[in-house]
């Protein structure tokens, strides 16, 4: 990307289970350390990229017969980087998620993280 100063793309691609998810933390942990220190808020900007995953498979992940942690949805991490190669924003975006499990969920299957983690946290905190 340096040397040749183009845009470059990795495309996950995979059946259910094969990895995908796993592999993109591991693709984004591999650019945030390598990309370097760019404070953005107080945070650095891999930082930022790194704690959205939690978040976002709390809505859009689900145990599924062929995955306990299944990502229903698309996504598309776009992270950005100045002249010496450190990065300098991301932006994420997501797509086709399967809205549908929200209300039909068939059994052994369970629906989004985020609907357990509510019933599972303290009344006071709910
Ligand atoms: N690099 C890895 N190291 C250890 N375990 C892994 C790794 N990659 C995948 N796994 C295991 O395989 C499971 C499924 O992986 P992952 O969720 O990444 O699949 P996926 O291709 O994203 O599936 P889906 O399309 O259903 O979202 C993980 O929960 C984990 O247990």
């Amino acid at each position: 990307m340096i040397n040749e100063e183009k845009s470059q793309s990795i495309l996950v691609s995979g059946e259910s289970g094969a990895g995908k998810t796993e592999s993109t933390k591991l693709l984004m942990r591999y650019l945030a350390y390598m990309g370097g220190r760019a404070v953005s808020e107080g945070r650095t900007v891999e930082q930022q990229v790194l704690e959205s995953n939690p978040v976002l498979e709390a809505f859009g992940n689900a145990k599924t017969v062929r995955n306990n942690n299944s990502s229903r949805f698309g996504k598309f991490v776009e992270i950005q980087f100045d002249r010496k190669g450190r990065i300098s924003g991301a932006a994420i975006r997501t797509y086709l998620l399967e809205r549908s499990r929200v209300c039909q969920v068939s059994d052994p299957e369970r629906n989004y993280h985020c609907f357990y983690m509510l019933c599972a946290a303290p009344p006071e905190v709910v």
